[in-house]
């Protein structure tokens, strides 16, 4: 395809406003892309190289208003471009008012008629522009740069330099080029998504929609060293996790940034969040996967970084490691970092992806006993709840909940991962009451009722038996115990003192309590030493929080 012709294209769809016709053109265009399909794919979404690859163009925006600049003549400086990109507020509304072609015979077209561009070699010479490194390569860059502008009308400029800057911004995002891979080559969007998860490349996919149809998609499978997308959470509650999915499977949410592991039998590969190959950062992990698998495998996890005790150090310290890419050796001395495995997307040329997440787990924990994380399956949300405050008693972030059931979704955030970190509200309540524990706490209190402030006196919103730890709980039977006004059966009246932090997930109205109200899954968090009864929260705020 000549780039003359998709840079029209490009400029039709960046006209279309509506949705479904932007999704018509572009399906058209992936009609008539030939050979060039998959070059044509990634382009409209500004990529010159699939998603799963980090190569970057690294061309600054100094060295293409350069490279323009030269292409248009000895009259235009690069800060003329400059100045003229500040007026005009984008690069290829300026490349294109430039005229461009001005040196044409002076470089290396020597008979000053030289073919037009093509998509595709527009792409190779891009291509090689990424990769060009060393000595002398930025005034590679800038000549070959030149060599393209040198030879494009004004329309292919204009989408050259937002191709070469990274900011095609024509409207066609992830979600177009799949309605429209669909419908060019009528396949199923569910079909053309799923093997868009599974590849991350979107050239393959719209490729082998056309030659190979539906069933050429499902075929795909995923490949140790392309990495996929990571399967993200959204915020929730344990008894949300719990009333969609019966039980929960309940893991520590960890501090640390995200690495997607590829072995291939030979050699570990680490993946970052956003798919750059972060591996010569982190090698203690590559030497814990080379030590513990055997097999080829992708699995997903979390990196930590820990003080000399293990205990977790906030996730800024592992992001050194990143940033000190050159020394590794001293940022290793620096601060130590460990991983928590908690997926396994592909084990030994076994696609797992479709697998239960319990199933995934169990495949994780044969391969990586050491550093699989724990998963507890649970549909008890006080259970969960303890779950949570020892994570947070280890100096975790929370607790993350999951669909036992649920498959592995690349790049989706659903419903099917919760993150619960601690509440963003609490509350500070007057303990009012308290009733005997039970088994082993027998002898302490175990339940707590706990009370808010009211204009004559405190009126009761619930009770926290949760989030309390055996020693937490002889502390508070100690500074409670003065104050027991009465008992009655397990039953204790206690006289307002104390003043606890509790967490909660929701406000209710409820007649069970003499304040009208009741918090949903309460917690102890803490004693508020610096609180008196008279400091407390009041019924009136209750109210305004609950409205
Ligand atoms: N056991 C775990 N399972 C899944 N993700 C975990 C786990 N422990 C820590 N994490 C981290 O928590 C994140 C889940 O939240 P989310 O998908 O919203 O990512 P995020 O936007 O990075 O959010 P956050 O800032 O909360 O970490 C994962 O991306 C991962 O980095």
């Amino acid at each position: 395809m000549d780039f003359a012709d998709f840079a029209a294209r490009a400029a039709a769809i960046e006209g279309e406003s509506a949705d479904l016709e932007t999704i018509g053109l572009v399906a058209d265009l992936f009609g008539d892309a030939g050979e060039d399909l998959g070059a044509v794919a990634r382009f409209v979404q500004g990529r010159i190289v699939p998603a799963h690859d980090d190569t970057k163009l690294d061309v600054g925006p100094t060295l293409c208003y350069e490279a323009l600049a030269r292409a248009a003549g000895r009259n235009v400086s690069a800060a003329d471009v400059e100045a003229e990109l500040a007026a005009v507020g984008e690069i290829g509304a300026v490349a294109e008012s430039l005229d461009l072609g001005g040196q044409r015979g002076l470089e290396a077209f020597g008979d000053g008629t030289p073919d037009p561009l093509t998509v595709a070699e527009v792409q190779r010479t891009l291509r090689s522009i990424a990769t060009a490194s060393g000595g002398g390569s930025t005034d590679t860059k800038r000549n070959t740069l030149f060599g393209l502008f040198n030879r494009a009308e004004p329309l292919e400029a204009r989408y050259l330099a937002r191709l070469v800057l990274g900011e095609m911004r024509i409207g066609v995002g992830e979600g177009t080029v799949r309605d429209a891979v669909a419908e060019a080559f009528e396949a199923s969007t569910e079909a053309v998504e799923r093997a868009l998860q599974v590849s991350n490349d979107c050239g393959v996919v719209a490729r082998t929609a056309r030659e190979d149809g539906e069933a050429g998609l499902s075929a795909i499978r995923l490949r140790v060293g392309r990495p996929v997308k990571a399967m993200l959470a959204q915020t929730g509650t344990a008894i949300e996790a719990i009333e969609s999915w019966g039980d929960a499977a309940v893991e520590t949410k960890f501090d640390g940034v995200r690495v997607q592991i590829h072995y291939d039998g030979e050699t570990p590969r680490l993946f970052s969040r956003n798919l750059e190959d972060v591996t010569d950062s982190l090698p203690e992990v590559v030497d814990a996967v080379e030590r513990s698998i055997d097999v080829p495998a992708i699995l997903d996890g979390e990196v930590v970084a820990v003080d000399p005790d293990g205990t977790p150090l906030p996730f800024q310290e592992v992001l050194r490691r990143f940033r000190r890419k050159h020394d590794v050796a001293a940022a290793r001395e620096d601060v130590a970092v460990e991983l928590h495995a908690f997926d396994c997307l592909h084990v030994d040329g076994e696609d797992l992806l479709d697998t239960p997440l319990e199933r995934r787990h169990e495949r994780l924990r044969e391969r990586l006993p050491d550093a699989a994380v724990d998963l507890t399956v649970s549909d008890d949300p006080d259970a969960i709840a303890d779950l949570e405050s020892e994570a947070l008693s280890k100096g975790h972030e929370g607790i993350m909940l999951k669909n036992p059931e649920s498959t592995y979704t690349p790049g989706k955030r659903g419903q099917n991962w919760l993150k619960r970190k601690p509440d963003v509200e609490t509350l500070d309540l007057v303990v009012t009451g308290a009733e005997w524990g039970e088994g082993r706490r027998a002898n302490l209190f175990g339940t707590f009722v706990v009370s808010v402030r009211t204009d004559d006196g405190y009126e009761p919103v619930g009770k926290v038996a949760t989030g309390i730890t055996d020693g937490e709980l002889e502390t508070l039977h100690e500074r409670l115990e003065p104050h027991v006004r009465s008992e009655t059966g397990t039953e204790v009246d206690i006289e307002p003192a104390v003043v606890f932090e509790v967490g909660y997930e929701e406000i209710q109205r409820s007649p069970t309590y003499g304040s009208g109200y009741a918090l949903r899954f309460p917690r102890f968090v803490g004693i508020r030493e610096d609180k008196s009864p008279a400091d407390a929260d009041s019924l009136e705020r209750l109210r305004r929080l609950y409205s």
